[in-house]
């Protein structure tokens, strides 16, 4: 038997929630005919697409959808009443993230399950209310961590369980791209411009941190302290509109995260970088018994025996290959859209199947860290994110 869940999609103009949660995920999980239930019976879902634009929407619901799987879907500008519609289950929000806490409230006045973009809020006190909030109306809910499910971080938690590094010693992480300023007309920024302003909700760290946090937390357990240098490298940049404005929000994060296990990780976290490694995301895991790096869809390993003998001598030309010491694991038999999987374990989540860890709690979680990593950077101190969950 079937069952549908009715999801109202906000956000779904911009570039997460048109590509990702529309296209690569609750479109994806219509061609595929809904989601299979341990119960035998088959959970299939109904967009029902918001954003202010009216002749956005109305391209992806009557152009895009038809083009992927056969058929037009809804759209409607008024959110109100979207959310307020007794067809609706499910409200998700992919808009830009100051609209967010605004949403859940709403969705959690009308007994909504919800689920939403990172971070849940810009403000840490905010995002612990917004988690309050749902707990105790006792709505289901979830936030997206979709980078627990890339192929190359499964690899990476995989060799973990298997005991491949011995005892794990540290942890780097580069993370980043050139991103255009926009100044040469040929080159336009490839980010929207709210990104670079603190005062819209912008910034690498309350970006990228949430993104940390949950994938630390993952595969090595809960972060203790953060010491975080930030900067603006870019001040000016121009805006969607031609228009040039100053960047306020910070643009290149250095971060150094002590593990309560006391393990060490570094992440380089810059917008102003230019690519010389194997994916706009490298996380390097070393261990005592091997390394590993692992990039958005693959991963790298070196164990012990493999592990080249360098001699420092600048005096003579490099004489090891080391990228040849390396060995490419091979790819998963099926590799799914990391949106796409979360949202499949949401959907049963909804319908009464599996826990859902990734809660809006567990979101919170990651603002914290934003928020010790901004204060850390201001005070040019460590700070423990817990200290400021108390
Ligand atoms: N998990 C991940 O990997 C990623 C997550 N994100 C997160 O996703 C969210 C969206 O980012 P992204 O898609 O890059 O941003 P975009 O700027 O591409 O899209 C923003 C969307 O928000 C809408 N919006 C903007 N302002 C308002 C407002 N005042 N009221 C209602 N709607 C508004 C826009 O709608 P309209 O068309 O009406 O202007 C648009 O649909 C952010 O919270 C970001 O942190 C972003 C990148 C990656
Ligand atoms: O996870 C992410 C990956 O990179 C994006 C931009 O390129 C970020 O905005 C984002 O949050």
């Amino acid at each position: 038997m079937d069952r549908t869940l009715t999801v109202a999609l906000h956000g779904a103009t911009g570039r997460m929630g048109g590509n990702q949660h529309l296209i690569r995920s609750l479109l994806a999980i219509i061609q595929q005919g809904g989601v299979p239930l341990a119960s035998g019976d088959t959970l299939q879902v109904e967009p029902i697409l918001v954003a202010r634009e009216e002749e956005k929407l109305r391209q992806l619901a009557l152009e895009v959808a038809p083009q992927q799987i056969g058929r037009a879907v809804e759209f409607s500008t008024d959110l109100e009443a979207v959310i307020a519609d007794n067809r609706v289950d499910i409200v998700f929000d992919a808009a830009s993230t100051q609209v967010r806490p605004r949403v859940i409230r709403a969705a959690v006045e009308h007994g909504k399950a919800i689920y939403c973009e990172k971070p849940v809020a810009v403000e840490l006190a905010e995002a612990i209310q917004l988690a309050e909030l749902c707990e105790t109306a006792g709505v289901k809910n979830g936030v997206v961590q979709d980078k627990l499910w890339l192929p190359g971080i499964c690899q990476l938690r995989k060799l973990r369980d298997e005991g491949f590094f011995g005892e794990i010693l540290g942890v780097r992480g580069d993370f980043g791209y050139w991103v255009f300023s926009g100044h040469d007309p040929q080159r336009p920024a490839q980010r929207p411009s709210w990104n670079y302003r603190a005062e819209d909700g912008g910034g690498m760290i309350i970006d990228m941190f949430c993104h940390w946090q949950y994938l630390l937390n993952d595969l090595l357990g809960p972060i203790a302290a953060v010491l975080t240098h930030a900067k603006v490298d870019v001040p000016q940049r121009i805006d969607e509109a031609g228009n040039a404005y100053q960047c306020t929000a910070d643009d290149a994060a250095y971060a150094i995260f002590e593990m309560e296990s006391g393990v060490t990780c570094q992440f380089n976290s810059s917008w102003s970088t230019r690519v010389r490694r194997d994916d706009l995301l490298t996380i390097q895991m070393d261990g005592t018994q091997g390394s590993a790096v692992a990039g958005l869809r693959d991963c790298w390993v070196q164990d012990l025996a493999s592990t080249p003998t360098p001699v420092w001598n600048p005096d003579v030309p490099q004489p090891i290959n080391f990228c040849e010491a390396w060995r490419k694991l091979p790819a998963p038999p099926v590799e799914e859209n990391a949106f796409k999987t979360q949202w499949e374990l949401f959907l049963k989540h909804v319908a009464g199947e599996g826990d859902f860890p990734w809660s809006i709690r567990a979101g919170a979680a990651g603002v914290a860290l934003a928020q010790a990593g901004l204060l850390s950077a201001q005070e040019r101190r460590w700070v423990s994110p817990s200290e400021l969950l108390t």
